[in-house]
């Protein structure tokens, strides 16, 4: 492996990674790292684990009182399940978007600066800085920009997803975590995220879950198949489509099955 090859920079390094709901077994010693600033896609059937696997790399499923995970998830070298990393730092530097787009009931400016409120930050000039950064950086500002202090709940769908990119950018994280982050929008829509997420991986890493997977071979540099909770491959995305190493792979990104 080369220094310029983006898997000798690694962020997060999952190892033997099982994960049950009481009894019920939902991965089964995962073993994969997500190199850091580029895209990763993680794609399979209904039901073979792609959310429960991405709401353990910020430790959402803690909300789930059945759920057990095992093995360990390494963010930059350090272990997220120990007592190493508090949960609220984790998730600052671990940041989500949910595939229905989530906006409080608050103005586009507070929607954005949320996080900072939370973290007792309210120094003006610093929030201001923050939400023309973060709208920038969410391809929203020059539509919003006029009127900032006016409710979140009046944009389109499309805009409301990309407030919610916004907000996750505006408290500065290493990674984000997208699950089916278009599913709720329109064609038109979905093209502008995806263009977004293009943007960010030159400064973010970026975990996406998609169902579509010719999104996922337009927005991914890598992607894990996972089937029946086992990742069955990984590869750049430019390899796996073109030529997989599975059989269950081909079966999948050909529409046999899923
Ligand atoms: N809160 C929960 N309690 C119990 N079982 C769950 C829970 N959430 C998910 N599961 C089960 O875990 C398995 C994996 O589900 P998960 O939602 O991670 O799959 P997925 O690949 O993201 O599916 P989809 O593409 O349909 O969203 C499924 O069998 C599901 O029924």
């Amino acid at each position: 492996m080369t220094a310029t090859d983006p898997l000798s920079d690694i962020i997060i390094d999952v190892a033997h990674l099982n994960f049950y709901y009481g009894n019920s077994q939902a991965l089964f010693d995962l073993n994969l790292t997500f190199p850091r600033r580029q895209v990763t896609a993680l794609i399979g059937p209904s039901g073979c684990g792609k959310s429960t696997f991405l709401r353990c790399l910020n430790r959402m499923n803690d909300l789930v009182d059945v759920a057990r995970m095992e093995g360990s998830i390494r963010l930059d070298g350090t272990e997220i399940n120990s007592g190493e990393l508090d949960v609220i730092e984790l998730r600052r530097r671990v940041g989500m978007v949910f595939q229905k787009s989530n906006p409080f009931p608050k103005s586009i400016y507070e929607n954005v600066i949320y996080g900072l409120r939370i973290a007792g930050i309210n120094d003006k000039h610093v929030l201001d800085e923050t939400v023309e950064r973060s709208l920038r950086g969410a391809a929203l500002w020059d539509e919003v920009k006029d009127r900032l202090h006016e409710s979140a709940l009046g944009m389109s769908g499309g805009q409301m997803q990309r407030l919610c990119i916004a907000r996750a950018i505006a408290v500065n994280p290493e990674v984000i975590l997208m699950d089916e982050p278009c599913s709720a929008l329109d064609p038109k829509s979905t093209a502008r995220v995806e263009d977004l997420i293009k943007e960010l991986r030159d400064q973010f890493t970026i975990i996406i879950v998609t169902h579509n997977m010719q999104q996922a071979a337009r927005v991914s540099d890598y992607t894990a198949f996972l089937f029946e909770g086992l990742l069955i491959e990984f590869d750049k995305t430019s390899k796996l489509f073109v030529k997989p190493r599975h059989q269950q792979t081909e079966d999948y990104i050909t529409g046999r099955f899923g």
